[in-house]
C-alpha cells in the first residue's frame, strides 16, 4: 500500500482553498490509503498523470476537481510515499509542476524545492551585474564551505552573482529550503560554524551514512521539518484539520539570533512591529533556557489571562509537550503573579478595586476635602506619579519628578494632592481593597525579603507594564545573566503606562534587538496601518528616546484593506454581516474572523445580526474561545496579541475612536490628553493588524479622525 505526505508548501496554501476545493483533496487523500501504487496509477477519478517537459521527472498531478489539480512527487524508485506538494488551478499546476526540482540536501538530507527554471533564467542576467558591482555578498564564504553547508551546483552559481541582502530575499522563493535558511543565516553574520551547529547539525540525522542516499522515502523521512507523513485515515484528518506550526521550526535568522544566542550579560530587549515573531522568539528563548540547564525555573509572563492562556498553548506545542520540561515554567501574567507572591507571604490579602470603582472613591475624595483637583486628574496623578515612583510620604512627592505630567504643581499644592491620596488610601484600606499596582509593589517588597523565585524571567507585550509590575518582575529574578528576555512592540502601548526600565534597574543597553519580517499580516494591511500612525512618534520601550517602524516589511501580498463609510449604524451592520457572509462563501472559517470595535455595545449589535443570519458567533471576553465554532467578537482590547484570518473594525466613528469620554481634555492636562489620543490611535492599529489576509475598516456618519485621508479607492 502507499504512503502518503504533505510538505509544507501544500499546507500554506490548504487553509486558503475554497470549501469543494477542500472536500476534492481529502477525497483524492483518502485513495492513496485505500489503493494500491498500481490501481492509484489506473484509477480514472485520480487520473495520475505525468507532466510534460518537467525539471524533475517524478512530476505527476492529479485530479481534485474540474478544475483543479494536486501536484504529487511521486517514487521512481521502488520506494512508496508519496507527496503532496501542492494545490492548484488547472493551469497553474500543470506550470508550478514542470518548474520545480526536488532534490536531497546533501548536509542536511532533506528534501527540498526549487524553481530550477526561473534560477537558471535569472542567474546570468544576475551575474552581468554583479560583474562591476563593487561587492559580492557572499565573497567572503568559499566554495568549499558553502558545499560543507549544503550548496549544490546550481545555488553555487546563483549565490557567486549576489551582490546584496535586497537580491537574496528576491531569489527567496525560488531557492531551496535548507539552502536558502543557510545563506540567509550566513548573510546575517553568523558564522558558517554556526550555521552547521545550529541548521545543519539540527536538521541532520545522527546516523547519516557519509554518502547522501537517495531514494525518496528515506529523504522524506529526513524531512520531519517540512513534510508530514500520514499512515490512516484518523492521522490523515488530524493533519488536514491543524494547520502546520511553521514557527515551531523555522525561525527568521534574526528570531534565531535573539531566541538561541547562548548567553546574554542581562537584560535583553526584543522589538518589533506587529506579526514580527517576537512572542515566538520569547517561546523559544524559553525553550533554550530550559534545554541548557537542567533545573532552572522560569516565569514566562504577558498581559492578559487571554494570552497566557495562548503562551501555554504554544509552549506545550514547541516542547512536543513534554511535562519535565513544561513543570518547570510558569506561563501567567504579572498581576496574577503578584498576586500568588502576596497571597503565599500575607495572612490578609487585600482585592484589587476596579478603575471605575476608584474613581469613584476618588470623586469622594474631592468631595470630602473640597479638594481643587478633579477625580480624574487625581486618579491619573496617584497611577502614573504616587504608585509609577512607589511614593510613600509627602516628603518624596514634594521632590518628585513629574515627568508627562503638564501641570506645574509648587509645594502647597502638591501637600494638598497629598491630603486626597492618604484619603483614597484610607477609604480604600477601610473596605480591604487596594489596586492593582498596590500588589504588585506589596509583591517587590515581599520577593526583596524572601529572594527570588525563578532563574529566568520571559515577559511577553512588555509595552504596557506599570512601573510597579517591573519592579514586581525584576524582584522575581536575581540580577545577573540572562535575568529578563522581554519582547515588546511601543506601537501598540494602550494602556498608558510610561516607564524608564533603567530606572526600575532593568537596563538594556547593548542588548537591544530588533525583528523587521512581518509573518502575519499582507504588505497591503501593514502598509495600511502604519498610515494610521505616520502622524505622531511612539517613546521605545524602554523610554529612552524614540521607537520608529522604520524597515517593517511583510513578504506576503493580498488584497487592499476595505475602509467604508455607512450612513447609518443599521447600514454599517447590515454591511458587515455581508461581508461575514463573503469571507466563509471564500472557505475561511467563522472562528478565523475577528470583529471587533470600541464599544460592547456596538459588539452585541453586530453578535445579534450576524446570529439573526445564522452565522454563530463566540464573545471573547478573558479567555480564549478555543474550540467553539463561530466568529470572534472582541472589543478592541482584547484583540491585543491575537490574529484572524479576516479582521472587520467597526465603528471606527468620529467620537468612538478616538472615545471622547477617555480623553483627557487638553485643558484638565495638555500632555495627558495628548498621550490619550495616542493610545486611542495605537489601540486602532493594534485592531488593524490582527488581520492576517482581510481587513475591513468600517465607520458610520462621520470617520474617525485617525482614518487615514484620502481613503483607499
Ligand atoms: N519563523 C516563523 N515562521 C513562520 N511563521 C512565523 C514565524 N514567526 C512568527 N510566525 C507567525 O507569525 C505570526 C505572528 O507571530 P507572533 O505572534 O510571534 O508575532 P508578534 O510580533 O508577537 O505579534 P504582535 O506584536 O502583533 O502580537 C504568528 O502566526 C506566528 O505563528
Amino acid at each position: 500500500m502507499p504512503r502518503l505526505a504533505f510538505t509544507h508548501t501544500f499546507w500554506d496554501g490548504f487553509d486558503s482553498l475554497e470549501k469543494p476545493i477542500r472536500a476534492g483533496v481529502r477525497k483524492a487523500m483518502v485513495k492513496f490509503q485505500a489503493l494500491t501504487v498500481a490501481e492509484l496509477n489506473a484509477d480514472k477519478g485520480l487520473h495520475l498523470e505525468s507532466v510534460e517537459k518537467a525539471r524533475d521527472p517524478r512530476m505527476r498531478t492529479i485530479r481534485i476537481t474540474d478544475f483543479w489539480r494536486g501536484v504529487v512527487l511521486a517514487p521512481d524508485d521502488g520506494s512508496d510515499v508519496f507527496l503532496l506538494v501542492n494545490v492548484l488551478p488547472h493551469d497553474d499546476a500543470y506550470t508550478w509542476a514542470a518548474k520545480r526540482l526536488y532534490s536531497a540536501n546533501t548536509a542536511t538530507r532533506a528534501l527540498e524545492v526549487r524553481n530550477a527554471v526561473a534560477l537558471d533564467q535569472l542567474t546570468p542576467l544576475y551575474e552581468e551585474t554583479a560583474r562591476t558591482a563593487p561587492k559580492l555578498l557572499f565573497s567572503k564564504v568559499s566554495d568549499g564551505t558553502l558545499r560543507e553547508l549544503g550548496i549544490d551546483d546550481q545555488v553555487l552559481r546563483a549565490v557567486r552573482s549576489l551582490a546584496d541582502r535586497a537580491q537574496l530575499e528576491a531569489f527567496a522563493t525560488l531557492l531551496p529550503e535548507d539552502q536558502l535558511e543557510v545563506l540567509q543565516h550566513l548573510a546575517e553574520g553568523f558564522s558558517p560554524e554556526e550555521v552547521y551547529r545550529d541548521i545543519v547539525a539540527e536538521r541532520r540525522p545522527v546516523d547519516a551514512p557519509a554518502e547522501p542516499v537517495e531514494d525518496l522515502a528515506t529523504v522524506i523521512a529526513n524531512t520531519s521539518a517540512r513534510i508530514r507523513l500520514v499512515t490512516g485515515p484518523q492521522e490523515l484528518e488530524e493533519a488536514l484539520a491543524k494547520p502546520f506550526a511553521a514557527w515551531r521550526v523555522f525561525l527568521h535568522p534574526s528570531q534565531r539570533r535573539v531566541a538561541y544566542r547562548i548567553s546574554y550579560g542581562g537584560p535583553v530587549q526584543v522589538t518589533g512591529g506587529p506579526g514580527t515573531g517576537k512572542t515566538v522568539a520569547a517561546l523559544h528563548r524559553v525553550k533554550y533556557l530550559l534545554g541548557r540547564e537542567d533545573d532552572s525555573r522560569i516565569l514566562l509572563t504577558t498581559f492578559t489571562n487571554a494570552l497566557a492562556a495562548g503562551l501555554r498553548e504554544s509552549l506545550a506545542l514547541l516542547l512536543d509537550d513534554d511535562e519535565e520540561l513544561l513543570k518547570r515554567v510558569d506561563v501567567t501574567t504579572v498581576d496574577a503573579f503578584a498576586n500568588s507572591v502576596v497571597r503565599e507571604h500575607d495572612a490578609h490579602t487585600p482585592a484589587p478595586a476596579g478603575d471605575r470603582e476608584q474613581l469613584r472613591l476618588w470623586g469622594t475624595v474631592v468631595k470630602r476635602l473640597g479638594s481643587p483637583f478633579n477625580e480624574q486628574f487625581l486618579a491619573q496623578e496617584y497611577r502614573h506619579i504616587v504608585l509609577g515612583q512607589n511614593l510613600t510620604d509627602l516628603d518624596s512627592y514634594l521632590t518628585a519628578s513629574r515627568r508627562g505630567r503638564a501641570k506645574a504643581l509648587g509645594s502647597g499644592r502638591r501637600t494638598l494632592v497629598w491630603q486626597a491620596v492618604e484619603l483614597f488610601e484610607r477609604l480604600l484600606r477601610e473596605r480591604g481593597e487596594t489596586t492593582y499596582p498596590g500588589i504588585c509593589i506589596r509583591a517587590a517588597d515581599l520577593l526583596r525579603e524572601h529572594g527570588p523565585s525563578y532563574r529566568h524571567v520571559v515577559v511577553d507585550e512588555a509595552q504596557d507594564l506599570h512601573p510597579a509590575q517591573w519592579r514586581v518582575l525584576r524582584a522575581a529574578v536575581a540580577t545577573g545573566p540572562d535575568d529578563l528576555f522581554l519582547t515588546g512592540d511601543p506601537h501598540q502601548r494602550i494602556y498608558d503606562s510610561r516607564v524608564t526600565l533603567g530606572s526600575l534597574g532593568v537596563q538594556t543597553v547593548g542588548r537591544s534587538f530588533r525583528l523587521r519580517v512581518n509573518y502575519r499580516s499582507t504588505e497591503e494591511i501593514l502598509t495600511w496601518s502604519a498610515r494610521l500612525l505616520a502622524p505622531v512618534t511612539v517613546d521605545a520601550l524602554d523610554g529612552e528616546g524614540t521607537d520608529s517602524l522604520a524597515g517593517y516589511r511583510s513578504l506576503l501580498h493580498g488584497r487592499r484593506p476595505e475602509a467604508v463609510g455607512c450612513a447609518s449604524q443599521q447600514d454599517e451592520v447590515s454591511a458587515l454581516v455581508e461581508w461575514v457572509q463573503q469571507q466563509i462563501e471564500n472557505g475561511i472559517s467563522p472562528d478565523e474572523i475577528g470583529v471587533c470595535s470600541r464599544f460592547n455595545l456596538t459588539l452585541d449589535k453586530a453578535g445579534d445580526w450576524l446570529m439573526a443570519a445564522g452565522i454563530p458567533v463566540v464573545r471573547i471576553k478573558g479567555q480564549i474561545a478555543g474550540g467553539k465554532n463561530g466568529v470572534r467578537l472582541a472589543t478592541m482590547h482584547a484583540m491585543k496579541g491575537l490574529e484572524f484570518r479576516a479582521v472587520a473594525v467597526l465603528g471606527v466613528s468620529a467620537g468612538a475612536v478616538p472615545f471622547t469620554r477617555e480623553v483627557t481634555p487638553a485643558e484638565v492636562d495638555r500632555l495627558q490628553h495628548e498621550a490619550d489620543l495616542l493610545r486611542e490611535r495605537c489601540l486602532l492599529f493594534v485592531a488593524c493588524t490582527r488581520a492576517r489576509e482581510a481587513l475591513r475598516v468600517s465607520w458610520s456618519g462621520k470617520a474617525s479622525e485617525f482614518v487615514p485621508v484620502p481613503t483607499l479607492e
